[in-house]
């Protein structure tokens, strides 16, 4: 996250910190948000054809502090958008689904995530932030403790305006920000938490920046619009 501040330590309880194994150690990779108890919401390209092995760590603040809060749970199936193509980020489909080896215990530290309705599209400027651990500028390392900035929607007309990203982005997507604060490398998959008559959902996953810069002007941040997505989720965690 680009700008904003140090969030309060598990004020967003449903954000998960995604991690994958290299030798004996596990690294942050991407975020991801909490919607069941034995279900993570991610983005497709965090888990993109890799025989990775993978974990989640729920009720997460400081990546290098154990804090007695955090559950690691392993990961033990992952669905990723049937339409999803690695090659065609623009065509959107960006979002996956991670299937828990157990389910998360919910207490105070870790809550699942609101969802919107199916087909919600939230007006220009709706108040929405960004959190999670990605780089704290382009270029720059990750930060060890989870972030949040002010990023407001921009509406789907200004988002595909020349100058903007154009036809980059569909109306499956969702951009937001546009100013000094950003995603980054590493918010991949993370929330993005919109504040709806007083209560949080999370309407967006964090999908792709310019490459020209996490904080280009008129290139506001990419979100997967999770409300084009509620059916396929159903469809994913209900059988299973
Ligand atoms: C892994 C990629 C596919 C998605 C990755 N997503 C993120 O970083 C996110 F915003 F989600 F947190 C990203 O934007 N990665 N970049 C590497 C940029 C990138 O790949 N962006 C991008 C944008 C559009 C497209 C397609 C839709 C034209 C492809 C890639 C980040 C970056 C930005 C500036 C300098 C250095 C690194």
């Amino acid at each position: 996250v680009v700008g904003g501040e140090i969030a309060n330590p598990n004020s967003w309880p449903w954000q998960i910190s995604l991690q994958y194994k290299s030798g004996s150690n596990f690294y942050h990779t991407c975020g991801g948000s909490l919607v069941r108890r034995g279900w993570v919401m991610t983005a497709a390209h965090c888990v993109d054809g890799s025989s990775r092995t993978y974990r989640v760590i729920l009720g997460e603040h400081d990546l290098n502090v154990n804090s007695g809060r955090e559950q690691i749970i392993a990961v033990s199936q992952i669905y990723i958008h049937p339409q999803w193509d690695s090659n065609r980020l623009s065509n959107g489909y960006d979002i996956a689904l991670l299937r828990l080896s157990s389910d998360a215990s919910l207490n105070s530290y870790v809550q699942l995530a609101s969802l919107p309705p199916s087909g919600q599209i939230l007006p220009h400027n709706n108040f929405c932030y960004i959190t999670g651990w990605g780089r704290t500028s382009t270029g720059g390392s990750l930060s060890a403790q989870l972030k949040q900035a002010y990023l407001p929607v921009v509406d789907h007309k200004t988002c595909t305006s020349s100058g903007w990203w154009g036809s980059t982005v569909k109306t499956t997507m969702v951009c937001a920000g546009g100013a000094a604060e950003a995603g980054c490398n590493g918010d991949s998959g993370g929330p993005l938490n919109c504040q709806v008559n007083g209560q949080y959902y999370v309407h967006g996953i964090a999908s792709f920046v310019s490459g020209l810069g996490c904080n280009a002007p008129q290139k506001p941040t990419v979100f997967t619009r999770v409300s084009a997505y509620i059916d396929w989720m159903n469809s994913v965690s209900a059988s299973r």
